[in-house]
């Protein structure tokens, strides 16, 4: 991916010992992952100014005990965004975003071993039995994952015509939009709670520590510590 040399970018040239004066930018999501990654940072020897921890502080950017290195915290799919293009160096995303998105400058080596869930399509309860996925030609699907979506029904020759929604798929069907949705599956709570069912997987679902590729190759002496370490707490957990 392309980054304008306007834009703050992490292929500044590094130091004469490998390293950059420019600190190293942790991005993390706000929201569910944040209360099962938050222990983890902590586990890796990262503990961010008093204000992350307060929910009533509207601050976006963190110092921590660690020179230079910061944290931002943004939503989940602008995790990938920053990382991606170099804004941020490091970041902890859900596969499903990294899916998604599927940007060529995001590098992936760490399995958090958190957020688990899953990616999958699901329809009303009245339709299971009479419905039969091998006969679709052509659907219609609301989704946050249009991509995906696409992606995963085309490699069977579907044609999915994805309506994208940010937030309570699980209202689509029910409400005329749509008869099917492809969302995050956890407990199934939320499915069953608005009469769906899941017929079909598409994807297990875990967070990843990600990294930018460009700050990987021009900053390895201190990007790759860093993915050893949070490879070392991810496996200890
Ligand atoms: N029910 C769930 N159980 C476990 N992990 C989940 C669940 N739902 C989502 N996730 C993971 O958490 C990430 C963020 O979830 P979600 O998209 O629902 O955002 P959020 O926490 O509501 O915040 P925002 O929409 O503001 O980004 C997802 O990308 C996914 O990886
Ligand atoms: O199977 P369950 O355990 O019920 O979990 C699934 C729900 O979790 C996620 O939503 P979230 O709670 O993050 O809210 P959102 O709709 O704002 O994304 C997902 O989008 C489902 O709605």
């Amino acid at each position: 991916m392309a980054t304008s040399s306007t834009e703050p970018s992490s292929q500044s040239a590094p130091g004469a010992a490998g390293q950059s004066n420019e600190p190293i930018v942790l991005a993390v999501p706000k929201g569910r992952i944040l209360k099962e990654l938050r222990p983890l940072l902590s586990k890796a020897g990262i503990e961010p100014e008093p204000a992350f921890d307060d929910p009533s502080a509207r601050q976006l950017t963190f110092g921590t005990n660690i020179p230079h290195f910061s944290i931002i915290r943004v939503r989940s799919f602008d995790v990938a965004t920053f990382v991606a293009f170099g804004a941020a160096h490091l970041g902890v995303a859900g596969n499903d975003v990294l899916m998604e998105f599927d940007y060529s400058e995001l590098y992936a080596p760490v399995d958090l071993n958190i957020g688990h869930c899953r990616l999958s399509v699901a329809e009303p309860e009245e339709m299971i039995g009479s419905d039969d996925p091998s006969r679709w030609s052509h659907i219609r699907i609301a989704t946050k994952y249009p991509g995906v979506t696409r992606k995963h029904f085309s490699a069977r020759g579907v044609q999915a015509e994805c309506i994208k929604l940010n937030g309570a798929m699980e209202l689509a069907p029910g409400m005329g939009l749509c008869r099917r949705i492809v969302d995050l599956v956890s407990t199934g709570k939320t499915l069953k709670d608005n009469g769906l069912v899941e017929i079909e997987k598409i994807a297990d679902v875990t967070s990843r520590l990600i990294v930018n590729r460009a700050a990987l190759k021009t900053r390895p002496t201190e990007m790759t510590p860093w993915i050893d370490r949070f490879r070392e707490v991810a496996n200890a957990a």
